[in-house]
C-alpha cells in the first residue's frame, strides 16, 4: 500500500486538472488523513539555502543559545530538544510567518546584528508553502462540499503559520533505523512537512501499517491536524504519524503549520452539517484544546479530541 502523489504542477484555481486533483486530495485525505502532493512551489534554490546553508548553521550553536527560543502561547512553543523520549531530537519555530519582523527577532537571538540573508530564506520558504497549503485545504474543504467563499476566506484570514524547523542527529554505534518521534496526531488545523533528501516520516494507513513518505524533492505531505478535524466535522480526521530515522544520516525537516489566531473559536463549518452529518463536536477554543492533550487527563485519553469537544450520541445539539 503507498499513498499515490497528487500532482499540483502549474495547476490555476478553476482551470484545466483543477477538478480532478481536487478531488484526489480530497480522496487522499478523507481515506489516510494526509496528502503527498508534487508541486512546483519550493524549488531547489530555496531548499538548498534553507536546509544546506540556513538550518545547519541555526542548529551548530550552543544549547544555550537555542534555549533562547521561548514562546509561551502553547506547550512546546519554542526550542525543543535534550529531552529523553526523543534522543537526538531538536527543533526551533519562527511564529507569525512570514511577517518580517517575528523573523528577525527570531535571527536576533542567534545573530545579534542581524542575518538578512537567513530571514530572506525562511521568509521566502515560508511564504511559498503558505501558498501550498491555502490550496491544499482549500481543495479539501472546495471536495467536501463547502462552497460558500465566505467560508473559505473567513477560514484562512483566521490562521497564523509557524515554521518549525528540525535536526534529527545520528545515533552512533546504532545501526538500526530508529523511531526518534513517536506516533501522534498534531494539534494545529494543518501541517506540511517538508523533508530534504533523508527518509523519515511515516503515516498510519487505516490495515495499522507505517508508509514512509518518500522524502523526494519536488514533494511534501501536507497532515490533518485534530482542528480541521472539528472544522470538517469529522470528515477528514487528523493523521497518526511518526518519525523513523535513519542511524547514519543528519535528518533536517520544515514544518509549517498553522493554528487559529488566540481568542478565536473553532466550530464545524455550516455546510459540513447536515441530517446525515450529524455534529460530532462542540465549538472549541483552539488553546485550550492544546493544553487538554498536554494535561494529565488529555494524555491519558484515547482519543483527546473527542473527550475535550466531543457531542456525545444521546446529546442533542442545534446545528
Ligand atoms: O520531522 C518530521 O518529518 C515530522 C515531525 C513531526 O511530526 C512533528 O514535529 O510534529
Ligand atoms: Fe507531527
Amino acid at each position: 500500500m503507498e499513498i499515490k502523489k497528487v500532482d499540483l504542477r502549474g495547476l490555476e484555481p478553476g482551470g484545466p486538472g483543477w477538478d480532478g486533483a481536487r478531488d484526489a486530495v480530497t480522496a487522499s485525505m478523507v481515506a489516510y488523513g494526509c496528502v503527498v502532493v508534487q508541486h512546483d512551489g519550493l524549488d531547489r534554490d530555496i531548499r538548498q539555502a534553507l536546509f544546506v546553508r540556513a538550518m545547519p548553521e541555526l542548529f551548530a550553536f550552543p544549547v544555550e543559545t537555542k534555549r533562547r527560543n521561548v514562546y509561551n502561547d502553547v506547550q512546546y512553543g519554542g526550542y525543543i530538544g535534550q529531552l529523553p523520549a526523543l534522543a537526538g531530537y531538536e527543533s526551533m519555530s519562527i511564529k507569525n510567518v512570514p511577517d518580517a519582523g517575528f523573523i528577525s527577532d527570531f535571527a536576533r537571538l542567534f545573530w545579534p546584528q542581524g542575518n538578512p540573508s537567513f530571514c530572506e530564506t525562511s521568509a521566502g520558504f515560508a511564504r511559498k508553502a503558505i501558498k501550498l497549503e491555502q490550496t491544499v485545504t482549500r481543495m479539501v474543504l472546495e471536495g467536501l462540499g463547502v462552497r460558500s467563499k465566505r467560508a473559505l476566506d473567513s477560514h484562512h484570514d483566521q490562521l497564523r503559520y509557524t515554521l518549525r524547523m528540525a535536526h534529527y542527529g545520528t545515533s552512533p554505534g546504532d545501526d538500526a533505523a530508529k523511531v526518534s518521534m513517536p506516533e501522534h496526531r498534531d494539534y494545529v488545523m494543518t501541517s506540511m512537512v517538508v523533508q530534504n533528501q533523508v527518509e523519515g516520516l511515516e503515516v498510519q494507513l487505516n490495515d495499522g501499517s507505517w508508509y514512509a513518505v518518500p522524502p523526494e524533492p519536488d514533494t511534501c505531505a501536507i497532515l490533518v491536524g485534530s482542528l480541521l478535524q472539528v472544522v470538517t466535522n469529522g470528515r477528514v480526521q487528523a493523521c497518526l504519524h511518526r518519525v523513523k530515522t535513519p542511524s547514519n544520516r543528519d535528518r533536517f525537516s520544515a514544518l509549517v503549520g498553522c493554528m487559529p489566531i488566540q481568542g478565536s473559536t473553532v466550530r464545524a463549518m455550516g455546510e459540513l452539517v447536515d441530517e446525515d452529518h450529524p455534529l460530532m463536536y462542540h465549538p472549541c477554543d483552539p488553546y485550550e484544546y492544546v493544553r487538554f492533550q498536554f494535561s494529565e487527563e488529555g494524555r491519558k485519553s484515547k482519543d483527546a479530541l473527542k473527550a475535550f469537544c466531543g457531542v456525545a450520541k444521546h446529546e442533542h445539539v442545534e446545528a
